[in-house]
């Protein structure tokens, strides 16, 4: 009989976000919302230090998951569908000098974890192409500097830098993605990791296309 925590590996969810497409280009609200709770998962074995972090990727999840739990539901199915539908009804608050009226947009969360995407691509990518004796908070700041920094409050980039120092060898990062030898891991990366970029960079244009990539 198998084993639910020990088939439960990094190559599963990254693999996830090729689910996540249509032949079409549609991303599947329903399997990003499942790959996200999977990268949870990995992050709550880190440790309690990163619980502020997974806390709000988890109120996130929650928000999208009520969205597709309400009498809008149909309009939930993809991001193509979300945003055409806040878009074309003004359910998205645009203005960040204007009080919110729609804190809870679906457009704006997936924003949130669209740039965390971004995220946790150039970081996984640093782990792939490093050398055995790279510092993980450095590759984990780099790709951190490079993406989500920016649209941080300095509280925030402070507990996260303080996090950062709590991270683990890479060598140990990489068997706990739970796909074999470190080696096997940096090459399930090699395999595994375009399955986001594509999730990524479509989304990325079908934010920029709708002028949605600076939301507040
Ligand atoms: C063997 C393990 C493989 C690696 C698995 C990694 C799993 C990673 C899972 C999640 C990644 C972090 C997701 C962060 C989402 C941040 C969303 C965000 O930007 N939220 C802010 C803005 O939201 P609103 O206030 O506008 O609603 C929010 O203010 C910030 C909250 C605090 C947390 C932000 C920290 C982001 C740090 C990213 C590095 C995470 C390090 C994890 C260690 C691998």
């Amino acid at each position: 009989m198998s084993d639910p925590e020990s088939d439960f590996n990094l190559k599963v969810v990254l693999v996830s976000f090729k689910q996540c497409l249509t032949e079409e280009g549609q991303v599947l609200l329903d399997h990003y919302i499942t790959s996200w709770k999977g990268l949870v998962r990995f992050l709550n074995n880190l440790g309690a230090v990163f619980s502020f972090i997974s806390k709000d990727v988890v109120s996130k999840l929650q928000i999208m998951e009520s969205l597709r739990n309400s009498p809008q539901c149909e309009h939930y199915t993809s991001l193509q569908s979300m945003v055409a539908y806040e878009v074309g009804n003004k359910l998205i608050d645009l203005d960040r000098r204007s009080r919110p009226r729609y804190p809870n947009s679906g457009c704006r969360t997936v924003l949130r974890l669209h740039r965390a995407l971004r995220w946790l691509q150039l970081f996984l990518e640093g782990l792939r192409t490093s050398p055995e004796d790279a510092r993980t908070s450095t590759l984990c700041s780099d790709a951190y500097n490079a993406t989500l920094a920016a649209y941080h409050s300095w509280i925030v980039r402070q507990a996260v830098t303080v996090a950062f120092c709590a991270l683990p060898t890479r060598k140990v990062f990489l068997e706990a993605m739970n796909v074999g030898s470190s080696e096997q891991s940096v090459e399930m990366l090699g395999e595994a990791l375009p399955f986001i970029e594509n999730v990524y960079d479509i989304s990325q244009k079908l934010f920029a296309e709708h002028s949605l990539l600076d939301l507040p």
